[in-house]
């Protein structure tokens, strides 16, 4: 990349593209270092910077304007770097020795501070081979690091997320006290690039070679040990392959076409490794598959992200894929494909024939009544429910209930069996079967769908979903992650599990502490590592999250081996650990890819904690709060699953240094979209359509004035109705006829004064304000306008003539 290729697709030339040209960075990349320098501040204190594949120079003048006045620094690329006020160039190759003899010769007795690597081989052509080059290429620009840091200096380097993504990590948490894995914003969300900062450069005495040797740090090695999942779904061992990164590189996204995943033999295989099952034109079977009636909208959607299926999807998708098969004629059964099996029939004496007769005798007898007992169950089942709707007496029923076992519909084998629920749940009675539909059900005993193939199958999809999760999260660390925090949405993973043989964490544990010969045994990522663990569990622990577990602290500095390294890290948090290593994630404030999951009482504990801000009045207003509110009620969220949404892609935005017009647009644009359900919109609809339906303020003042003074004039009413009752000169009747027209009046409400008419003449000829000498409501009015109504008036007159 050493020349600036013209972008040409219009998404590459994005905002980051545009605020370069501005700032007058050479490229978009640039940014990339000023959001890690704004995250981990390393570049201010730095006198001596390598900036390792350095062309065109962004990184570099990052560094120039970052850096104080006066420091060194210094770029190297395979392509030619126009000059940078401050910044020494040369041309070579980060992985010569004359590159390294060119180093020394600029840097004489110094040593860096920082050393800054965005190498990319020559990106685009092979995916799998770049993402290989790109691993060796960190690897060896580690190895200048490591040859040219100060002691507790700085490495930074962009690692693609493949296979050898978690042993590059693990080295480089061999070698250096912090690191840190992050994507910068600026960093396109397709590219699968991440940047890891490595901080406290631990300078070992003596550099154990094989750390930088890219055979021993990706080494493939079968696994001599497999872990219980794997013994159980994947029988052959797995070999890593380097061509290959197959099977565990999600960044790719892959396809199948849905003949061969229907057609195939193993369909787990396919749903585990696949992104999406496609219907290509081109394809026949594909498109007949794609047309059948029942390929409905919900494959498709399944068919079209393999990756988010959860238990029931599964299902339904592999229910799809047998009855696909059955309409295209592939057979019934494709998970048990029938082998054809030659066997050699023994010659059978007399006895043994008759007892093999006997046996089918009694197997077709037994079916016989299996049958029998069905028939009966649905009879019984049919008068159940004839009898809750009052058709029957609950005498008919059951007469023979004494004589039936255990066995019989009413015995508790058969009511678990077919749920209690089932039995006496007459809101949703079954359909009772015809008896000829009885009949058709008990002969097809060996049907596909009959009930003990129900079962079996049911079983079947239920294992089918557990090596389907298995191969999802041996595919995906992301998922494993979830998992750890618990919030994957299946229930059936059990997690990564431990070998369970103490011995045999004895024994690596020995063999690793006896050095010499394991050496390499330990770092084999194959081996049971730390606690037992399997391989893969191993890296899963080496991750940034588990940092600091079982370390003594006292870690040898001078000679850093493999083995010493291996040994040191790969130690398992044990118990006791485990509570100073929750409470230590938890307090974590930086980046937080992974927390230790939560437990339920946990959870509990969070809501309790809430309770401190009871009664606190908050008014939801908005479609968000009320969707947060519901899920906060529902206790579908948690305090915790708060926090965790906190940790976005908008939690990291400095905006320092950034022109206006950027901020603005990304205020507008740039935002997180928050969740809003549909039942939070009507709810808050709801609740201001009772909003709107109060009065307002003036209404109400003006009601409770009018009722005041109907209060009033009752009271004054009342006052005067004693004055009459104890006045001597008025009879009872008179009185009550006095005091009836008093309550009347009251009642009556005072007739609406007529407005004033004041013509607009003379001195009231176009005034504005109130005539003088006229009180209370009034009207203008002018001669005009009383000929005109009057002509009105006259024309109205003429035409209902
Ligand atoms: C993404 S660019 C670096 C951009 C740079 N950080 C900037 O800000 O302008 C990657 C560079 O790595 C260089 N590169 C790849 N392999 C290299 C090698 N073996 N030695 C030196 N440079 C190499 C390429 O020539 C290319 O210029």
């Amino acid at each position: 990349m050493g020349k600036i290729h013209k972008k040409s697709a219009k998404g590459r030339l994005d905002k980051w593209y545009k605020l370069a040209k501005e700032q007058g960075y050479r490229s978009r990349a640039a940014f990339k270092l000023v959001q890690l320098n704004q995250k981990f501040s390393f570049l201010e204190k730095a006198k001596v910077v390598i900036d390792l594949c350095a062309a065109p120079g962004g990184w570099l003048q990052v560094a120039s304007r970052a850096c104080k006045p006066g420091s060194l620094l210094v770029g190297v690329d395979l392509a030619p770097i126009r000059a940078i006020p401050n910044c020494q160039t040369f041309v070579e190759d980060i992985t010569s020795d004359k590159c390294r003899s060119q180093l020394r010769g600029v840097l004489k007795t110094w040593k860096a501070d920082v050393v800054l690597h965005d190498g990319a081989p020559n990106v685009g052509a092979a995916w799998l081979q770049d993402a290989y080059g790109q691993a060796e290429l960190v690897l060896m620009s580690m190895k200048l690091a490591c040859e040219f840091l100060v002691p507790g200096g700085t490495f930074v380097t962009k690692v693609f997320r493949s296979r050898d993504y978690n042993n590059l990590l693990w080295v480089f948490k061999q070698l250096f006290n912090k690191v840190d894995a992050t994507k910068p914003p600026s960093s396109r969300n397709v590219s699968a690039e991440i940047f890891v900062v490595c901080r406290g450069y631990k300078a070992p005495q003596k550099l154990d070679p094989r750390f930088t040797d890219p055979r021993a740090v990706f080494e493939e090695v079968a696994e001599p040990t497999p872990n219980v999942e794997a013994k159980v779904f994947e029988p052959e061992k797995k070999k890593r392959n380097r061509e290959g990164y197959a099977d565990n590189d999600y960044t790719l996204h892959k396809t199948v076409p849905a003949s061969d995943f229907v057609s195939g033999n193993d369909p787990i295989q396919v749903l585990g490794t696949s992104a999406e099952i496609v219907f290509p034109e081109e394809d026949e079977d594909s498109q007949r598959l794609k047309n059948l009636e029942i390929t409905d909208e919900d494959v498709l959607i399944y068919c079209s992200d393999l990756q988010v299926l959860g238990k029931k999807d599964f299902r339904d998708l592999l229910k799809w894929r047998l009855r696909a098969r059955s309409e295209l004629g592939l057979g019934k059964r494709p998970e048990n494909e029938e082998k054809t099996v030659v066997e050699e029939i023994p010659q059978v004496d007399e006895e043994t024939q008759m007892d093999q007769e006997l046996q089918h005798l009694n197997e077709a007898e037994r079916i016989k009544v299996k049958r029998e007992r069905r028939r009966a169950n649905k009879h019984k089942q049919r008068e159940i429910i004839r009898m809750q709707m009052g058709m029957e007496a609950p005498m008919e029923i059951g007469m023979e209930q004494s004589e039936m076992g255990e066995d019989s519909m009413f015995g508790l084998s058969t009511a678990e069996k077919h749920g209690l629920g089932k039995l006496t749940d007459a809101s949703a009675p079954e359909i009772p079967a015809t008896e000829e539909e009885d009949e058709t059900l008990g002969e097809s005993e060996e049907e596909y769908d009959s009930e003990d193939e129900q079962e079996r199958l049911e079983a079947e999809l239920d294992s089918m979903y557990s090596q389907y999760t298995v191969r999802k999260a041996e595919s995906d660390v992301n998922y494993k992650v979830k998992r750890s925090r618990g919030d994957a949405n299946d229930e059936e993973w059990e997690g990564i599990q431990q070998p369970t043989s103490d011995s045999e964490e004895d024994e690596s544990k020995t063999a690793s502490e006896e050095g010499g010969e394991r050496l390499l045994t330990s770092l084999d990522k194959n081996d049971s590592g730390k606690n037992g663990l399997s391989k893969k569990a191993s890296l899963f622990f080496d991750q940034d999250i588990f940092d600091g577990i079982g370390d003594d602290g006292d870690a040898d500095k001078e000679i850093v081996t493999m083995n010493a390294a291996a040994k040191e890290e790969r130690l398992a948090p044990t118990e006791n650990e485990d509570e100073s290593f929750d409470e230590e994630k938890r307090t974590r404030k930086d980046d937080i890819e992974m927390v230790p999951s939560i437990s339920a009482e946990e959870k509990e504990d969070d809501w309790d904690s809430d309770s401190d801000n009871e009664g606190e009045n908050v008014d939801i207003v908005t479609a968000e709060a009320m969707t947060l509110a519901q899920e906060i009620a529902s206790r579908r969220k948690t305090k915790s699953d708060l926090i965790d949404d906190g940790y976005n892609r908008w939690s990291f935005q400095p905006k320092d240094g950034l022109p206006d017009w950027f901020i603005d647009e990304e205020n507008h644009h740039n935002k997180p979209n928050k969740p809003i359900t549909k039942d939070a919109v009507l709810a808050l609809r709801e609740k201001m359509k009772t909003i709107n339906a109060r009065p307002i303020k003036k209404i109400l003042e003006a009601q409770g004035r009018k009722k005041m003074r109907t209060v009033r004039r009752m009271q004054n009413v009342s006052k005067k109705a004693e004055g009459i009752t104890e006045s001597g000169e008025m009879t009872e009747g008179e009185k009550s006829k006095e005091i009836s027209r008093l309550m009347s009046r009251a009642m009556k409400s005072k007739p609406k004064q007529k407005p004033a008419l004041v013509v607009a003449k003379g001195a009231n000829r176009g005034i504005q304000s109130r005539p003088k000498g006229v009180k209370g409501k009034y009207k203008m009015v002018d001669s005009r306008m009383k000929k005109d109504l009057r002509a009105q008036k006259r024309l109205d007159k003429k035409k209902r003539k």
